[in-house]
């Protein structure tokens, strides 16, 4: 269980995340939906503890990030711009960080199958492709089995095959009880894979709904999505 509550984190004097409050709640896939610049990033990267809120709390399971027991087990998170380490291949990167929570290579070569990745796993992770650092990732966040996953942008650089399997694979998540929460920008995407929907734009609550409930009344989750945030958008492109 994720929870958000009165959560506010200002940069200069602006506040980009502003008095944000829900909860993700498990077994259901939760997308985090939002114009560019709304907050999502800063929020997923407050929740595990990369950024200092202002004020406000966001726990997991009731307890900040940084006070859980054996965070790998608890959370796996795929943050935007997750650093590579260079020199290192794939698998020695997910072994180090398997053993220094107790977790041995057959765990490796099984996150390594499960995102595609075994016949690569001996190159260095500092020449794979987008759509590769991707799947490694999301190897690094499933390594430890854990109940909460939280991920930002999953879908940046995954082919179409990428696409489905990973769709397959939050779901199958959340069918096993775990809390998932995912941004993205692909709504077409999110309307076939999550279940509850939590919009902010300018760093405030839109909307927190179930998939039917937000839909309801539109042609598509495109149209309920761009009619609540019509206001919120502080970016866009011209006619032409
Ligand atoms: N370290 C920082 N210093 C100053 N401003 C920042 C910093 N990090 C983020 N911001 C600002 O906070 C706002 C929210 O950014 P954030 O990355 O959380 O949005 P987002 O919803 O994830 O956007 P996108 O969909 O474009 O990834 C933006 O205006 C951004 O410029």
């Amino acid at each position: 269980m994720i929870e958000i509550q009165g959560l506010t984190k200002r940069y200069g004097g602006a506040a980009v995340v502003d008095d944000l409050s829900f909860a993700v709640g498990p077994g259901r896939v939760t997308g985090f939906l939002g114009p560019n610049g709304a907050g999502k990033s800063t929020t997923l990267r407050i929740l595990v503890g990369l950024v200092q809120a202002t004020s406000g709390s966001a726990t997991i399971d009731g307890v900040p990030y940084a006070g859980l027991p054996d965070p790998l087990r608890r959370v796996g998170a795929l943050l935007e711009a997750t650093p590579v380490q260079r020199g290192r291949t794939a698998y020695r990167q997910l072994l180090a960080l398997a053993q220094t929570h107790g977790l041995g290579r057959g765990r490796v070569e099984e996150v390594l199958d499960l995102v595609g990745l075994t016949s690569a796993a001996g190159r260095q992770a500092s020449e794979y492709s987008l759509g590769m650092r991707q799947r490694l990732g999301i190897a690094a966040a499933l390594l430890g089995e854990p109940s909460t996953l939280i991920l930002d942008e999953p879908t940046n650089g995954l082919d179409p095959a990428g696409v489905h399997w990973l769709r397959n694979l939050l779901r199958a998540q959340a069918a096993e009880g775990r809390t998932v929460l995912v941004s993205s920008h692909l709504i077409s995407e999110m309307a076939l894979t999550a279940d509850q929907l939590v919009v902010v734009g300018r760093g405030r609550l839109l909307a927190d709904l179930p998939m039917a409930a937000l839909t309801s009344g539109h042609a598509s989750l495109e149209a309920a999505y761009l009619r609540l945030t019509g206001d919120a958008v502080e970016f866009s492109g011209g006619s032409r």
